[in-house]
């Protein structure tokens, strides 16, 4: 690269075009410099670009001065992000100094989300994924899978138990974000909640912080009840208004005596015969006027990706038939089980909304 960096302005050229999706050969050379890209995306993230880039329009002379980088490195550097569809540039001079950049909308979140210290894929990491790696024939073939030591579903041991929910917790953040954007709809006034497969009782935590005239019971298997105890006492709360119901919904009836039931990344784990045989139980147990609330990993683009460690790790777990469906499946399996109203409310983590008639 040899432009000069205060050359005298000439045409200016057209901006990035707009991105569409990488196509097979650029990503897959993308794919291969993911340890680079990371490292790329992960200083810009640490030194506070991201910030600067993403309200933009920032020229590389701006930044360079701001930061103190040698700015013919840097253009090589933002090239790399911009190889990555992560940032747009327009070139107005041959000067290098003079390009303008702009990061794509959410870049900054996105990255703390995904690459910072507490990010959901560095949890995945504790889980055993190179018991499968390079090894994908024969996990295919039925012939190697991942060992119930290192992975059970659902999880068995105590140790199993606690690191599963404590990753189930650690992605909570846009369901949560979810469930505050339509708050006023949801719990109009008091309510009682009974959240099925509620994990550890951090999302019920969070709510009851929010909703004062909320109660929420976690309806969960009893392995579980010492993970929902800790969380209650952590959080002060009281049993009435955290509680627990230990249960398994493949065996018995959901209980009664609740307004509304969750199911939160919970029907996405089991082959669709039981995610609906789920729906209508929460039908049977729930009183006229009840509503179901399914907030799901749901066929999209995004979600898949965010999936991406499931599918591959699961690849060699046979129990767990984890399968991402269309919305369309919910609507229409809740409408079959007889609720009425089912709707869609938008969100990082859509949110399924039925009623019992
Ligand atoms: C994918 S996790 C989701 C946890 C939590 N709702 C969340 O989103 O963070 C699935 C939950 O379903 C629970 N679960 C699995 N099988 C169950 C069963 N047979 N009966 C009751 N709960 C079950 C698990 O213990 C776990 O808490």
């Amino acid at each position: 690269m040899s432009a000069a960096l205060s050359a005298p302005p000439v045409a200016p050229a057209p901006a990035s075009p707009p991105r569409e999706a990488a196509s097979p050969r650029a990503l897959l050379h993308l794919l291969f410099n993911g340890a680079r890209a990371l490292d790329v995306v992960e200083t810009a993230l640490g030194l506070g670009l991201l910030d600067a880039l993403e309200p933009g329009p920032v020229t590389l002379g701006e930044l360079s001065t701001r930061h103190g980088f040698v700015p013919q490195r840097l253009y090589k550097f933002l090239d790399c992000l911009e190889s990555l569809g992560l940032v747009q540039r327009e070139q107005p001079s041959d000067a290098l100094a003079d390009t303008r950049y702009r990061g794509v909308q959410g870049l900054r979140a996105a990255a703390e989300a995904v690459l910072g210290p507490r990010a959901l894929e560095r949890d995945r990491e504790k889980y055993d994924w190179k018991a499968l790696h390079g090894r994908l024939p024969e996990v295919l073939r039925g012939q190697h899978s991942m060992s119930a030591a290192s992975f059970d579903w659902p999880p068995r041991t105590p140790e199993q138990v606690e690191g599963f929910e404590a990753s189930m917790a650690a992605g909570l953040g846009p369901i949560l974000e979810t469930f505050r954007a339509h708050a006023g709809a949801l719990w109009p006034s008091g309510a009682r909640l009974l959240d099925v497969g509620g994990g550890d009782g951090t999302l019920a935590e969070h709510l009851l912080r929010e909703h004062a005239k909320l109660d929420v019971d976690v309806y969960n298997l009893p392995a579980t009840e010492a993970l929902v105890t800790r969380t209650r006492e952590r959080a002060g709360l009281t049993p009435k208004r955290l509680g627990f119901v230990g249960g398994d919904f493949l065996r018995e009836a959901l209980p009664q005596g609740y307004d509304a039931l969750s199911f939160v990344r919970v029907l996405h784990d089991w082959p669709a015969e039981v995610a609906r045989q789920l729906m209508q139980a929460a039908f049977a147990a729930l009183p006229s006027g009840g509503r179901v609330l399914i907030c799901e990993e749901f066929r999209t683009p995004e979600r898949l990706a965010a999936q991406f460690f499931w599918s591959y790790f699961l690849i060699g777990v046979d129990a767990c038939s984890s399968r991402l469906r269309e919305v369309e499946f919910y609507l229409d399996a809740l409408t079959t089980a007889g609720f009425r109203d089912a709707h869609v409310l938008p969100g990082p983590f859509e949110l399924v909304v039925a009623t019992k008639p």
